[in-house]
Formats: C-alpha cells, sequence, structure tokens
C-alpha cells in the first residue's frame, strides 16, 4: 500500500486487496487433544470470529518501541513494543486503568490535548515516528480516524454528519458520492438515504454509532480505532456493531479496545492483554491467546481469576 505523507495534506486514498480469511477457528485443534496442552478456556468464550493469514502475510502498520506514558509523576504504560497488522482486527484487552485507551489514543496523538501527559519512545505508523516534529496530527488523524464509547454525533443532519469532516478537513470531491459510500460501509445507508436530512441525533444510539463510523471512514483513512465502541449500546445493535468490524478490516486495519473477552474473541485475529501497571503482557494470534495462552497472568485474566 502507497501511503501519503502525514506532514503534507493530501487526503489517503488507498486501499488494498486483502486476504479477506473468514474461517472459522471454533474447531480449532479441539479434537482429540492432549489433556495435558487442551486449550485452557471454557466454551463460555466462543473464538469463532477470523481467521488468521499466514503471519508472513502480516505487514505492519503501527508500531511501538519502548512506549512509556506518563500522566505528571504517574507511569500509564511502561515500555509497550508492539506490531499491529495492516487490514486484520486488532483487540486490546485488560483490566479496568491499565492503560488500553492510552495507548490508543497515542496513536492519532489525542493524548496531545491532555495536559499532563507525556510519552517516551516511538510509536511509527508506517514507519514514521507520529511524535516526530513535522508530523501534521490533523493530517494524521485523517489517516488515523477514531470511534469513541458513546456515540456523539454532531447536531447536524445525517448528511453533514458525514460531509462535515470532509470540510473542515479540506477534502475536494463529490461529497454526495462520498457520503453515500461512507454510509454504505457503514451499513447505514439502506436505513437513513430516505433521510439525509434529519438530524443525526434522531437516529437509535445503534445508528448513531454507525453514524459516528461513517464520519470516520469518509476521509478514507487507513486505521480506525475504536474504544469500546459497543458499550453504550444493546445487544442487537452491539451485533451490527461487531458485523460492521468485521467487514471493514477487509479494507482498514482497524484497533478495538473492549472490555467484553467475548466480543474480542469473536471479531478479532490478534488480541493484546495489557494488565495493571500498564503492562502488556502478551499479543498473540487472538485464538492462541483465548485458548493457550504463554502467560498464567494472561491465562488468570481471561479466566476471570482476576480483573
Ligand atoms: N487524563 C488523565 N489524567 C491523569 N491520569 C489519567 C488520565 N487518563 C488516564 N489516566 C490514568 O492512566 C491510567 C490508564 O488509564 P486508561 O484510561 O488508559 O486505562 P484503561 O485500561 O483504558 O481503563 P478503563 O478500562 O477503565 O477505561 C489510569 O491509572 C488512569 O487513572
Amino acid at each position: 500500500m502507497t501511503h501519503d505523507s502525514m506532514t503534507d495534506s493530501d487526503s489517503g486514498t488507498d486501499t488494498q486487496a486483502t486476504d479477506g480469511g473468514r474461517e472459522s477457528l471454533a474447531s480449532n485443534d479441539l479434537e482429540g487433544s492432549d489433556p495435558t496442552t487442551e486449550p485452557l478456556v471454557d466454551s463460555s468464550i466462543d473464538v469463532d470470529g477470523r481467521s488468521d493469514a499466514p503471519a508472513s502475510a502480516d505487514r505492519t502498520v503501527i508500531e511501538s518501541n519502548d512506549l512509556d506514558v506518563y500522566y505528571d509523576d504517574v507511569q500509564a504504560l511502561q515500555s509497550i513494543d508492539i506490531e499491529i497488522p495492516a487490514e486484520k482486527v486488532t483487540a486490546i484487552i485488560g483490566p479496568s486503568g491499565c492503560g488500553k485507551s492510552t495507548f490508543l489514543r497515542c496513536i492519532n496523538r489525542m493524548n496531545d490535548l491532555v495536559d499532563a501527559a507525556r510519552i517516551d519512545g516511538e510509536l511509527l505508523f508506517e514507519g514514521k515516528n507520529v511524535y516526530d516534529d513535522d508530523v501534521d496530527p490533523v493530517v494524521l488523524r485523517r489517516k488515523i480516524g477514531m470511534v469513541f464509547q458513546a456515540p456523539n454525533p454532531f447536531p447536524k443532519s445525517i448528511y453533514d454528519n458525514v460531509a462535515y469532516g470532509l470540510e473542515v478537513q479540506g477534502i475536494e470531491g463529490d461529497y454526495d458520492e462520498i457520503v453515500e459510500e461512507a454510509l454504505r460501509r457503514a451499513a447505514l445507508w439502506d436505513e437513513v438515504k430516505d433521510q439525509l436530512d434529519s438530524s443525526g441525533l434522531d437516529l437509535s444510539g445503534g445508528q448513531q454509532q454507525r453514524l459516528c463510523i461513517a464520519r470516520a471512514i469518509a476521509p478514507d483513512p487507513d486505521v480506525i480505532l475504536m474504544d469500546e465502541p459497543a458499550s453504550a449500546l444493546d445487544p442487537v445493535a452491539t451485533s451490527k456493531i461487531e458485523d460492521l468490524i468485521e467487514d471493514l478490516a477487509e479494507e482498514y486495519t482497524v484497533i478495538i479496545v473492549t472490555h467484553n473477552m467475548q466480543q474480542a474473541a469473536r471479531i478479532s485475529d490478534k488480541t493484546a492483554v495489557f494488565l495493571t501497571g500498564g503492562e502488556l503482557v502478551e499479543f498473540d494470534d487472538t485464538n492462541k491467546i483465548f485458548e493457550n495462552p504463554e502467560h498464567d497472568r494472561v491465562e488468570d485474566y481471561i479466566t476471570g481469576k482476576f480483573g
């Protein structure tokens, strides 16, 4: 994939074909297994979401090296090293306060908005340190969009919710086309195509969140960050968002923070487990994390012994 420089003002328009594999992991080596190596997680966590392409096919899009984050004197993340693959869903899980949101907000420099936050180490996007002096955070955030926990549409029409960001970011093009495409990709078009002038605030919570996703993808980012995007939604709306996330990963790299381990197991290819103290304890294929993690602390967390 080519990509535009974060130091210029062009919009990213690049996408790349994906392996698109979606085989079930449900039957993954479970039959006839040796009891000593048997997957530890009981069937209440159903790992059936996505297949993993061979490791060799993975291309790193986000990488952190020895990343520390402090809020004043309190260290929130400790020496985080991670390589996040392109066009997959990576879930970040861990107990409250372990630094999941902090890590997510480092990626598109949302922590710049927090006076107390200080960052050491490297955070690379496509090989470029996003904290270099010549990186424009506005351009960075166009390439790395974000969806928050509570749906937060603007008090504007459905159309303007998607188009407004394009205008602000100086993105040119046929807005009618871009808005329709973004709403289609967010699986909302069919529900709203006859009411584009109605307020985004009149939509249901789940529709509002899909509108926010449409808004995030309209500038055609490479990466979409999601901070517990379904935690405020009912089960039906949550299920729609989960389906949508899986679809989005055919074109975008999705990184999702979730408290919901079943959700991480269902929809992600990779899972990063952060634990108390802001440590990244394990990062691996999702089925490995949930069925046979390397670290006892991860096993204890996954099986609910703490957290
Ligand atoms: N703006 C801030 N100012 C000071 N401390 C902060 C700030 N934001 C987060 N922290 C602290 O940093 C640590 C990590 O917080 P963070 O929100 O990243 O964790 P989290 O794993 O996302 O938690 P949760 O699951 O509860 O949302 C916590 O100790 C938190 O209190």
